[in-house]
């Protein structure tokens, strides 16, 4: 980071005024100093962690006078832990890792006394993992795999309400942060676990491996929809993007949110205690992932939806299941690119079972969501769905983490979470790629009407 001296005369009253000026340029309202919590995987991605942290993260947050304390990750789910019992002083939590600590923080402020003060507290992700999809969501795909882009967030970022996801699995639930997958996607993430020295380029390996093998994934979904149409999503998008970023219409109005001090001032009046749904006797199964203590609305999954009720079934010979939030799953990969942070919806993506070349083809333009005009990949936006697996072995990734493969249901948790964003909105999405969006729609609108 260039540091600059500037030298002139001027006396004591108007030296500090310039600063001041200058601190207001910088900050534009948030709260400098921020008092940060600092979570470190050093076993994330390709193990850098702790080299990212020590030559680029906490030399930033020194110049910034951030007063910082960090905890090195020592065991799986240990940020979990932290996160549960976290003494909620603090202005942001940043985790320096891949999308398994957020996943893993987000769980933990479930389990904490004070869960809606603790969802509250604005959390930053610094990319040290594999895939680091919510960097990459918040940044864009330039600023996303930048340490010291996404250290600066951390220290100026606004917060920004998301929606997380309560999955529902043989009567445990857990919150989704990011993604549910079956399938090809899963395979390509959990099969290459033990590729993880190769980065990001483990998943597309992955994928092709996948495609050679060509298994189906047999399953029957129910969605509670809310849009099927794609042209209709896309332009919802563009109308959210054009009209009010939501930055400035948010909570926190631009200013006065958790910059204006700890992160629990600015939250809905009536949350600073406990849950934000009906809270149930916690589960004591430890070997199991699903152990949070929420319950939902939904019901039982044994009991079957009423089909009259909203509910569609979607059960033709599938590839794979991808459902979520933000564009990006990883940088070649613009899952879900008509996305909003916190539309009160979860995107859920059915790749149709056709045949390798049309999944091969689909390779390209896939970084630029293109795919998510193929004819073959069913898109739904909806508030609630639930899986039924018809086959007894097979992966199951719930943000990039193993979860049992067995039937489950998510429904969304409208706003729950707050991460720090400089936008107030994701960063790409398909309508930064207007030409391509154009071409691909009008082919679209033939294939359809054909
Ligand atoms: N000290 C540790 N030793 C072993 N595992 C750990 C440790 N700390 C955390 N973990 C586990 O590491 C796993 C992977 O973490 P993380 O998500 O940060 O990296 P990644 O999977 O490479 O990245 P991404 O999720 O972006 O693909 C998580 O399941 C977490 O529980």
């Amino acid at each position: 980071m260039a540091l600059s001296k500037i030298e002139g005369t001027a006396d004591e009253a108007q030296a500090k005024a310039w600063c001041e000026a200058m601190m207001n340029i910088a900050y534009q309202g948030v709260k400098p100093c921020r008092r940060l919590k600092v979570l470190i995987n050093p076993f994330g991605g390709k193990g850098r962690a702790g080299t990212i942290y020590n030559k680029i993260v906490e030399p930033i947050f020194r110049a910034a006078k951030c007063p910082v304390d960090a905890t090195y990750t020592t065991h799986g789910k240990h940020a979990t832990e932290i996160a549960s019992t976290l003494d909620l002083v603090y202005d942001a939590l940043v985790v320096v890792s891949g999308d398994g600590l957020v996943h893993e923080v987000m769980n933990g402020f479930a389990q904490h006394p004070q869960s809606a003060r603790a969802f509250a507290l604005p959390v930053a992700h610094v990319p040290a993992g594999s895939a680091n999809a919510t960097s990459l969501n918040i940044l864009g795909t330039k600023d996303g795999v930048d340490c010291a882009a996404a250290t600066l967030n951390a220290i100026k970022g606004r917060p920004m309400k998301v929606d997380l996801f309560l999955l529902t699995q043989g009567g445990k639930t857990a919150i989704s942060t990011m993604t549910q997958a079956l399938g090809l996607m899963a395979e390509c993430d959990l099969g290459t676990d033990g590729w993880r020295w190769m980065g990001e380029l483990r998943f597309m390996l992955g994928y092709l491996r996948g495609l050679m093998a060509f298994r189906p994934c047999a399953l029957v979904v129910q969605v509670k929809v809310a849009e099927t149409d794609k042209a209709r999503m896309l332009r919802a998008l563009e109308a959210i993007k054009g009209g009010a970023p939501q930055g400035e219409g948010h909570a926190d109005g631009g200013q006065g949110h958790a910059d204006a001090g700890t992160h629990g001032e600015g939250q809905a009046e009536g949350q600073g205690q406990g849950r934000p749904w009906s809270p149930v006797s916690p589960i004591s199964d430890a070997g199991s992932p699903c152990r949070t203590t929420a319950v939902g609305s939904l019901p039982d999954l044994a009991q079957p939806v009423n089909q009259m009720d909203g509910w569609l079934t979607f059960d033709k010979p599938a590839m794979y299941l991808y459902a979520g939030k933000g564009p990006f799953v990883s940088r070649d990969l613009m899952q879900f690119p008509v996305s909003v942070p916190d539309d009160g919806y979860v995107d859920i993506v059915v790749q149709e079972r056709r045949n390798r070349l049309e999944m091969v083809s689909g390779i390209e333009g896939a970084a630029s969501g293109s795919q998510f005009w193929l004819e073959s990949q069913h898109y739904f936006k909806a508030t609630a769905y639930r899986v039924k697996c018809l086959e007894t072995r097979g992966y199951f990734s719930v943000d990039g983490e193993s979860f049992p493969f067995a039937d489950f249901q998510v429904e969304v948790l409208k706003g729950l979470g707050t991460l720090l964003s400089p936008h107030g909105h994701y960063a790409d999405d398909l309508t930064l790629s207007k030409y391509k969006r154009r071409a691909a729609a009008s082919k679209w609108k033939r294939r359809t009407k054909s």
